[in-house]
């Protein structure tokens, strides 16, 4: 599998383009006319900027408004592409991408636009370059990859083929299987890109809302699948319109769209297993079985009152690690590690960030595995010193700079709690009807979503769900989930886009994103409330009233639910829900503690407004 990238595709100038493209591990770099042109650097310079990093330059792009015009626009556009092809030449690429005409002059009718190719094709080969022609979804008579096969097939020149680009095919319903038909060699590039499905103008939501594939909603993978099966063994060259990418941190944003090829490739490999594909071999994505603990840093002081709202929730201390100043509070199969080192990563994520979930522990089938795929990937390994007796967790970092350990039934790691804590075999956990990690909540800048989404959608098994505005007095805030199909495994991600919200204020005063609050599940709401000692986030009565309106509660129930300053959700197929806060600790960390009944699978989405308004006021009077 050879890659590359679009220059317009991350931000910078061209020279730290290429810089960050190179070590990304991308093979090559599409170039796009305008980040050379107002670079200010001769094209022989920027071929040697490129030799030097290893990048081959694959393409040159875009060359516009050429086919089916008339006279003299037809010759001024053949004079146009000659001094292209020279610059190309100096440049050390040969291949020109030439987009559909969206001209108001341009005349349209297959033959016209084949023969303008033919000729097109002669002055390319006389000048020893290629040119593509690319169907853009907007193209005034060529908006369709079908027709630009038909140009290029009866402009019949060696020097002419077709360049295909997923957004252009997919964002019209173009059925991708239609890519079948051509043969491999007259594809003479592949672009890919992803995109969230909105509706909205072809030209606007294309240049604007790219994004990697697997970012989005478009199936990328039937594409590329079509692809495949031409034989097509070119490089698969990313190309992405994004206002955030463009606007982001260009070494961020080519590892991600390196890993995006890697995932697209791994999925083609399986679906097409008789197609030469080569992508690094990996296990499949990882399903995960339940999220084993959630481990906090913390200093002594700030571990007590934590240590407060856990006891208050019925956890209950079980156990000391053996040789670290490392606490384990357990309820039903949720583990809560308490670390107060003054050394290690714990110790220096406390130092940036405050006291913080800095770590989550996830039960899968095999840790190795796990790393293997992660890896390949590009996800970064996690390793520290251990001492005696101690367990080399296999971990990969996470959002944040924070840790995801992988633990697994295998002989040593299915024992780790026995292995590195004294537990007292005599504690009974009475507790408060806790069972599970219902779900873990990150919170980051809205410019790292789609970074999230995609390493969390490429090494597990899992998908992800419509964008949600939750609506914050300061501002909205984009929220995102990521599960299985099980339920096993359930992330939110809270993505704000400045500091005045509760999400923001949280990212800005804890420097960085992380984890903000942590679900538990319970079978019973009622009994989990009346059981508990915790000091909860109070609900106001005109949400009660709202939802008596909305739902036609009993006036039983609504005041049980009154009692314990309860949510209810109710979903269209009767399932329920039922969600109640801790106060807040530090910046605006919470737990909360939810309910599902009836195979409700939200998380009380409606509710997130006034959820966020209390937060807010109970902040303000410094609860
Ligand atoms: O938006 C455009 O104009 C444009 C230009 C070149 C491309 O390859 C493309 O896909 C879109
Ligand atoms: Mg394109």
């Amino acid at each position: 599998m050879r890659t590359s990238i679009a220059t317009v595709s991350i931000s910078g100038d061209l020279s730290e383009k290429l810089t960050a493209i190179a070590a990304a591990g991308f093979d090559g770099v599409e170039i796009f006319e305008n980040d050379f042109l107002t670079f200010g650097a001769s094209a022989r310079d920027v071929r040697q900027m490129a030799a030097d990093i290893g990048l081959d330059i694959t393409l040159f792009q875009p060359f516009r408004d050429f086919e089916g015009l008339p006279e003299p626009l037809r010759s001024r556009a053949f004079e146009r592409a000659k001094r292209k092809f020279a610059l190309m030449n100096e440049l050390g690429t040969d291949l020109m991408l030439v987009c559909s005409n969206v001209s108001p002059a341009a005349l349209g009718g297959i033959d016209r636009a084949a023969a303008d190719f033919r000729k097109l094709g002669e002055l390319a080969a006389q000048s020893g370059v290629r040119v593509g022609f690319e169907a853009l979804a907007w193209g005034r008579h060529v908006n369709d990859h079908r027709d630009a096969w038909e140009i290029v097939r009866r402009a019949d020149h060696r020097s002419v083929g077709i360049i295909l680009d997923s957004f252009h095919t997919l964002s019209r319903k173009l059925d991708p299987g239609s890519i079948r038909a051509i043969p491999g060699d007259k594809i003479f590039i592949v672009q890919l890109a992803d995109a969230p499905l909105i509706d909205m103008d072809l030209l606007y939501w294309s240049r604007h809302f790219r994004n990697m594939p697997g970012e989005g909603d478009l199936p990328v993978v039937d594409f590329m699948r079509a692809v495949a099966a031409t034989g097509y063994a070119g490089p698969l060259s990313l190309e992405i319109f994004n206002d955030q990418f463009r606007g982001g941190s260009p070494r961020a944003i080519s590892v991600d769209g390196r890993r995006s090829l890697v995932y697209l490739m791994d999925q083609v490999r399986r679906l097409e297993p008789d197609l030469a594909i080569t992508v690094p071999e990996m296990p499949e994505r990882i399903e995960v079985e339940r999220v084993e603990f959630v481990e906090f840093a913390a200093d002594e002081t700030e571990a007590a009152h934590l240590v407060g709202m856990l006891t208050a929730m019925g956890f209950i201390l079980i156990g000391k690690h053996r040789s670290k100043a490392v606490s384990l509070y357990r309820q039903g199969r949720i583990n809560i590690v308490i670390n107060t080192e003054n050394d290690g990563l714990a110790y220096s994520s406390y130092v940036a960030h405050g006291t913080s979930a800095y770590a989550i522990g996830l039960k899968v089938g095999d840790a190795l595995a796990t790393m293997e795929r992660a890896t390949a990937l590009g996800a970064s390994p996690f390793t520290q010193p251990v001492g005696d007796g101690e367990l080399q967790i296999p971990a990969i970092r996470g959002v944040g700079g924070g840790v995801i350990y992988l633990l697994d039934d295998s002989p040593e790691l299915g024992r780790v709690w026995e292995k590195e804590f004294n537990i007292d075999p005599a504690i009974a956990i009475q507790g408060a009807g806790l069972t599970s990690v219902d779900h873990v909540a990150q919170t980051m800048n809205y410019d790292e979503m789609l970074t999230w989404v995609l390493f969390y959608r490429s090494i597990f098994a899992t998908q992800k769900s419509t964008l949600v505005d939750v609506p914050d007095p300061s501002g909205l805030v984009r929220s995102q989930v990521i599960e299985d199909r099980s339920g096993n495994l359930r992330l939110t991600l809270n993505g704000a886009e400045n500091g005045r919200t509760l999400a923001g204020h949280f990212v800005n005063k804890t420097f960085g994103s992380s984890i903000q609050h942590l679900a538990f599940a319970t079978g019973d709401i009622f009994a989990a409330s009346k059981a508990m000692q915790l000091d909860v986030l109070k609900v106001s009565d005109t949400y009660y009233d709202d939802i008596e309106a909305r739902f036609g509660l009993d006036a039983d129930f609504l005041e049980r639910l009154k009692a314990g300053s309860i949510f209810y959700d109710r979903d269209d197929a009767g399932g329920e829900f039922f969600q109640f806060y801790s106060q807040g600790f530090g910046e605006g960390f919470f737990f909360e503690i939810v309910e599902r009944r009836g195979g409700y699978s939200g998380y009380g989405a409606p509710n997130a407004p006034f959820r966020i308004a209390a937060q807010k006021q109970a902040l303000v009077r410094g609860l």
